[in-house]
């Protein structure tokens, strides 16, 4: 997408069933973004190079997600001082509460906003990128505001079954 405001950067391509929820909402509000694979681990130049340049590229905020280990949010974090979030990812063994703690913990000083894990830990941070990015623009604020009574409606319209 051409001049993105949101990266959505994840560790490994295995990470995309979770991640695809934060780009899905970007959509939603036709927020431009990118969607990247860069791994602290595995890739720690591209890392590198990645966070460097975001606020020169017209990044204002990233939505960072990764599983077990999960450091790429805070060493993105640790090399820019845009916004990032961080999404903890489903993990096979520990079920994410290692992708969790390795995210949340972050040491005073480089924060990285921390969300649920799982995918609606990464729906809740493209929402969330929308309300940073609404703040001073009205329009993405009132749509963001018609996003919320839709989803109330929708929770007034449920039934239960009966016993
Ligand atoms: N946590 C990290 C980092 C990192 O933090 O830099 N790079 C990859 N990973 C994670 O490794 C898990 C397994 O990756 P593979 O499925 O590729 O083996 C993924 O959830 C990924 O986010």
């Amino acid at each position: 997408m051409d001049n993105p405001l949101v990266s959505v950067v994840m560790g490994s391509n295995s990470d995309w069933s979770v991640m695809q929820q934060a780009a899905h909402m970007l959509k939603e509000f036709d927020i431009p973004h990118e969607t990247l694979i860069v791994s602290a681990h595995r890739t720690p130049d591209r890392m590198f190079e990645f966070a460097e340049t975001a606020i020169e590229r017209g990044i204002r905020c990233i939505i960072a997600g990764a599983g077990g280990a999960a450091h790429l949010p805070g060493m993105i974090a640790a090399k820019t001082t845009l916004p990032v979030l961080g999404v903890p990812v489903t993990s096979k063994h520990l079920q994410g509460l290692d992708s969790l703690l390795s995210i949340v913990q972050m040491p005073k000083g480089v924060p990285v906003a921390t969300f649920a894990i799982g995918e609606a830990g990464a729906a809740n941070a493209g929402l969330f990128a929308v309300a940073l990015l609404s703040i001073g623009n009205p329009a993405l604020a009132a749509r963001l505001q018609s996003f919320r009574v839709a989803q109330a409606e929708a929770v007034n319209a449920m039934t239960l079954p009966s016993v």
